[in-house]
């Protein structure tokens, strides 16, 4: 049976505003000839499922169609004249030419870009730009410069461009994207190695942060003066998809938490790895949120985010017990193996509460959910 509560959420109070932008699309997986699941993609959408996750609050800027289908808790912007985004990914045709590519992703449908009229009219602490399909234009990105304190940003919102015929994605060289100009006014830049390729990191680390994701093997912050690898956590992976836009979402809510860089892409790190342990949009343990969330507040260093206050000495440094950070992360992974009897689903319905609906076990396949009620597309 399936009963309802709504709770005050105190620990849950949202902390900082961040400003997401970027397009929610629709996901289709491949294997073999065969469609093997349809989900919610869209940074976006992994982003702000880890911000729920984290307590983070936001406001999304995100353009879908007449045909978009699943429930979300952030309602996008409808644009009753064009279709959803959509990507095809296929999953046996990535290492044929490229051995840094684990896919071929098309997009099939494309949705309109995202203005700078859509953006709205009020300052942010963080913004984040991350397009998938092409909807970020130069002029948003300066837009979002211009409202934002410290704008992050995903380098596939950059540099992807999509063949005539078919849509395949390809990528450019960031130099010809349209966007360079703007780098100095970018606090970091996030790209998986694949990505890394299309741009110069020794050239671009001297105007902002850069951040390289390796899949299992973690990540690597590059800034101005130094450069530091940051440990993965171990998982079995069964889907790729969104483990960069999850890892980006760890990583700004540990800044917004008031976390230095090395312990913010440590969050990063364990996000993308409980990512790919799924298929699709991650649900995430009640009790393992819970410890990260403890973690966390017990790790943040500043009252305020440490850019906020201009300074940035310590940041990069990695502060005094962040190997046992670490263990504690690794540690609280542990309990994400579902064994109860009963799983709780969290639903933020407003501001300061939350829903709890708690539903029959899961038998160790679907995780305990906190977060997200994107899995189930609107039944026709
Ligand atoms: N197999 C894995 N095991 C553990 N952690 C992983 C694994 N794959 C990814 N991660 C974590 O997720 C982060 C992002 O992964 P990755 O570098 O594959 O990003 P990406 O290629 O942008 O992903 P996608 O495009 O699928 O969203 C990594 O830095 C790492 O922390
Ligand atoms: O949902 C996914 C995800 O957001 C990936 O990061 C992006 O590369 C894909 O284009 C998108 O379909």
């Amino acid at each position: 049976m399936v009963t309802t509560t709504t709770i005050p959420h105190p620990q849950n109070t949202p902390i900082q505003s961040v400003l997401i932008v970027g397009n929610y699309c629709h996901d289709v997986l491949l294997q073999g000839g065969a469609v093997f699941a349809e989900t919610l993609g869209g940074a976006a959408s992994f982003i702000s499922n880890v911000f729920t996750a984290l307590s983070v609050s936001f406001h999304l800027t995100s353009k879908v169609g007449f045909d978009f289908k699943y429930p979300v808790n952030h309602e996008p912007i409808l644009i009753p004249t064009s279709k959803t985004a959509v990507f095809h990914a296929y999953f046996d045709q990535g290492h044929t030419e490229n051995a840094h590519q684990d896919r071929v992703l098309k997009r099939v449908e494309a949705c309109d870009p995202i203005n700078q009229s859509d953006l709205p009219d009020r300052r942010f602490g963080f913004g984040m730009a991350v397009g998938v399909g092409g909807e970020i234009l130069p002029e948003t990105l300066e837009k979002m410069v211009e409202i934002c304190d410290a704008v992050f940003v995903d380098i596939q919102a950059l540099i992807r461009a999509f063949d005539k015929n078919d849509g395949t994605v390809k990528l450019v060289g960031l130099k010809e994207s349209g966007f360079y100009h703007l780098l100095p006014r970018v606090k970091f830049l996030k790209a998986s190695s694949e990505e890394a390729l299309f741009m110069d990191v020794e050239e671009v680390r001297q105007w902002c942060c850069v951040v390289v994701t390796h899949g299992k093997d973690g990540c690597e912050v590059y800034w101005k003066d130094g450069e530091m690898k940051i440990e993965p956590f171990g998982a079995n992976q069964v889907d790729p998809t969104g483990a960069g836009d999850s890892f980006l979402g760890g990583f700004v809510g540990g800044l917004v938490h008031g976390l230095a860089v090395p312990d913010a892409a440590l969050v990063g790190n364990l996000f993308g790895s409980l990512t790919v342990g799924q298929v699709g949009l991650p649900k995430f343990d009640l009790r393992l949120l819970q410890i990260i969330k403890d973690e966390v507040r017990r790790r943040k260093l500043h009252s305020t985010c440490w850019f906020e206050s201009g300074d940035d000495s310590m940041s990069f440094t990695k502060p005094g017990g962040h190997e046992e950070f670490r263990a504690s992360l690794a540690l609280s992974k542990l309990v994400s193996t579902c064994s109860v009897q009963e799983c709780v689903r969290d639903v933020p319905r407003s501001a300061g509460s939350v829903e709890q609906v708690i539903g029959p076990p899961c038998n160790g396949q679907q995780k305990l959910l906190v977060g997200s009620v994107y899995d189930e597309p609107i039944k026709q």
